[in-house]
C-alpha cells in the first residue's frame, strides 16, 4: 500500500538526513520504524505526510504517486500524521478540535470517545489542560477524523505511563480491521514488539533491516551502536 524508492531527503542548505529511503509496505497492518535518536523517523514521517520535500525519489500510496504533494493534498490522498510531540491548539477544547479536523463521518465523534474514553470526560475541556496520555489520544483522534488510509503516529506512546500506552497500542492494533494501515515510529525493538507486525530499522537515515522478530531489530540496532561507538573511540590522526 505504501511504497518509497530511493528517497532522499534533506532540510534546507543541510546534508541528507535520509539517504535512499526505500519501504515497502505490502500488507494491511501495523509497521514501526524503529531507530535511535537522529536517525531520522520523524523525517521520513513528516516527508510522507508531505511537511518535507524529497530531493529525489518517489512515494506510491496504494500505486498513486504523491511525491512531494502538498500535505493537505496528501491527506486527501488518505494520509494523516499524528505528530510527536501532539501538535495540538492549546486554546482549543477537545469538541473544537474534532470539528476543526472533521470532513466526513467516516469516524464519528461518538466512535472516537467510545475508543479513548478517558476523552468523553474531557469534551469541553482545553487541549492544554489534558494530560500527556489524553493529549495523546487526541492527536490520534484528530488524524483520524481525516479518514485515512495510512496513519503516521510519531513516538505515540513516548512518555506515558505503561497503563495508558497500553491503550494506545490496543487501539492502534485494531485500526487494521477498520481499513488503516499504521506506521509508527518508535525508539527500540521492545516498543514495537507488543504494537506492530513487521519491523523496519532506521539508522543514520538508511534503513537496516526489514523483520517480523524483534530479535532481529534489535540484533541490527546493536549492530548499528557498537559500529558508531567504534568509530567514535577511533583515535584521529
Ligand atoms: N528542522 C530541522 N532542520 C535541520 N535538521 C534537522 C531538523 N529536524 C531534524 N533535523 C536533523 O535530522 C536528523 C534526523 O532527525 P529526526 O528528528 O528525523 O530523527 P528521529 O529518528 O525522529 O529522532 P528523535 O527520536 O530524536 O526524534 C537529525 O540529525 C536532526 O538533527
Amino acid at each position: 500500500m505504501l511504497h518509497t524508492r530511493d528517497l532522499t531527503v534533506a532540510y534546507p542548505d543541510g546534508p541528507p538526513v535520509l539517504h535512499d529511503v526505500t519501504l515497502d509496505l505490502r500488507h494491511p497492518g501495523v509497521h514501526a520504524l524503529v531507530g535511535p535518536n537522529g536517525a531520522g523517523k520523524t523525517t521520513l514521517l513528516h516527508t510522507l505526510a508531505g511537511h518535507l520535500q524529497p530531493t529525489s525519489g518517489t512515494i506510491h500510496l496504494d500505486g498513486r504517486d504523491v511525491t512531494g504533494w502538498h500535505p493537505t493534498a496528501a491527506a486527501r490522498a488518505g494520509i494523516a500524521l499524528a505528530p510527536q510531540g501532539r501538535r495540538l491548539w492549546p486554546s482549543l477544547t477537545v469538541a473544537e478540535h474534532f470539528a476543526a479536523a472533521g470532513r466526513d463521518e467516516t469516524w464519528t465523534v461518538e466512535e472516537l470517545l467510545d475508543m479513548f474514553p478517558p476523552l468523553a470526560a474531557r469534551i469541553g475541556h482545553r487541549a492544554n489542560q489534558l494530560s500527556g496520555g489524553e493529549q495523546q489520544m487526541l492527536t490520534i483522534a484528530r488524524a483520524l477524523r481525516t479518514t485515512p488510509r495510512l496513519l503516521l503516529a510519531d513516538e505515540p506512546t513516548e512518555g506515558l505511563a505503561p497503563i495508558i500506552a497500553d491503550q494506545i497500542t490496543t487501539v492502534l492494533r485494531d485500526l487494521p480491521t477498520r481499513g488503516v494501515t499504521v506506521l509508527a515510529a518508535l525508539p527500540h525493538a521492545a516498543a514495537a514488539e507488543t504494537m506492530a507486525d513487521t519491523m523496519h530499522v532506521l539508522t543514520s537515515g538508511q534503513l537496516d533491516c526489514h523483520t517480523h522478530t524483534t530479535a532481529a531489530a534489535t540484533t541490527a540496532l546493536r549492530r548499528h551502536l557498537t559500529l558508531t561507538h567504534a568509530s567514535d573511540a577511533e583515535p584521529h590522526p
